[in-house]
């Protein structure tokens, strides 16, 4: 099978800052796919409830918010569109203002339901896709054609995000490595769709991998998904 001959979901669920984004994005490219950041989606409803002035642990306000607001995303891995009702967010949707509420408004039931009808209606559009989040293989598409959980040391992951964002001294990547941690924590002790990997997701450990090696695995595993199906 050529690459671009790929049918299917590819799903990448991991923690914050293992390389989901990038390694997501390369792999939709080489295999001529859509690409789907969920992450974003949460990060709009977000934008929505700070704009409403309800407090993100609210979690009844923040489900009347989410449910009120028109929240739409791109699917092209060359392109970010995050828009909502109407107004672009992509810049606001990266903000520390932003990332510090993200995890209280997603760990709301109502807002998963609403967000996951939207993310399959976005998948089925397409004929071949990689989405990426924290519970695609559990939840979303539990019966993808592969599912790949990308882990990286801590360490690496505060140096990589540390290097993204241009800042170098101890304080600072010790400021987001505190930061990633405390999503992390978040993200996989709520009740709903807590991130955790797929039974049959193949587990990668990107820490002493290039970027580039990553998305051969992974364009790998698609090509071995196929084949085996065919
Ligand atoms: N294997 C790798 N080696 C080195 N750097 C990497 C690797 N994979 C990704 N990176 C870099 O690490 C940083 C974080 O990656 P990325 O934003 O893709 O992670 P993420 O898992 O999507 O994070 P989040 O969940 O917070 O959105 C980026 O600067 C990216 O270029
Ligand atoms: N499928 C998803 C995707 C994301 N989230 C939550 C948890 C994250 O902390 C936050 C932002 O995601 P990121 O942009 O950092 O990938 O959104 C989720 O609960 N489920």
């Amino acid at each position: 099978m050529s690459e671009r001959e790929f049918h299917g979901q590819v799903t990448l669920d991991g923690p914050s800052g293992t390389g989901k984004s990038s390694v997501a994005r390369a792999v939709a490219a080489r295999l001529g796919a859509a690409y789907l950041d969920t992450g974003a989606m949460y990060r709009a409803a977000t934008v929505a409830v700070l704009d409403a002035g309800v407090d993100p642990e609210d979690a009844e306000a923040v489900a009347r918010v989410v449910a009120g607001a028109r929240i739409e995303v791109g699917t092209h891995a060359d392109t970010e569109r995050v828009e909502v009702d109407g107004t672009d967010v992509a810049v606001r949707i990266r903000g520390a203002e932003v990332t510090r509420a993200v995890s209280a408004v997603s760990a709301v039931p109502a807002v998963r339901r609403q967000l996951v009808d939207q993310q399959r209606s976005l998948v089925a559009a397409a004929d071949a896709v990689v989405v990426e989040g924290r519970d695609i293989g559990t939840v979303v598409l539990p019966d993808a054609t592969v599912k790949v959980y990308l882990t990286a040391a801590p360490e690496a992951r505060a140096q990589r995000r540390a290097a993204q964002l241009g800042l170098t001294t101890a304080d600072e990547v010790a400021e987001l490595a505190a930061d990633l941690r405390r999503r992390d924590e978040y993200d996989s002790s709520r009740a709903d769709s807590p991130l955790r990997p797929a039974a049959d997701a193949v587990v990668v450990d990107s820490t002493d991998l290039g970027r580039e090696q990553v998305v051969d695995r992974v364009v790998e595993l698609a090509r071995s998904a196929v084949e085996v199906r065919s």
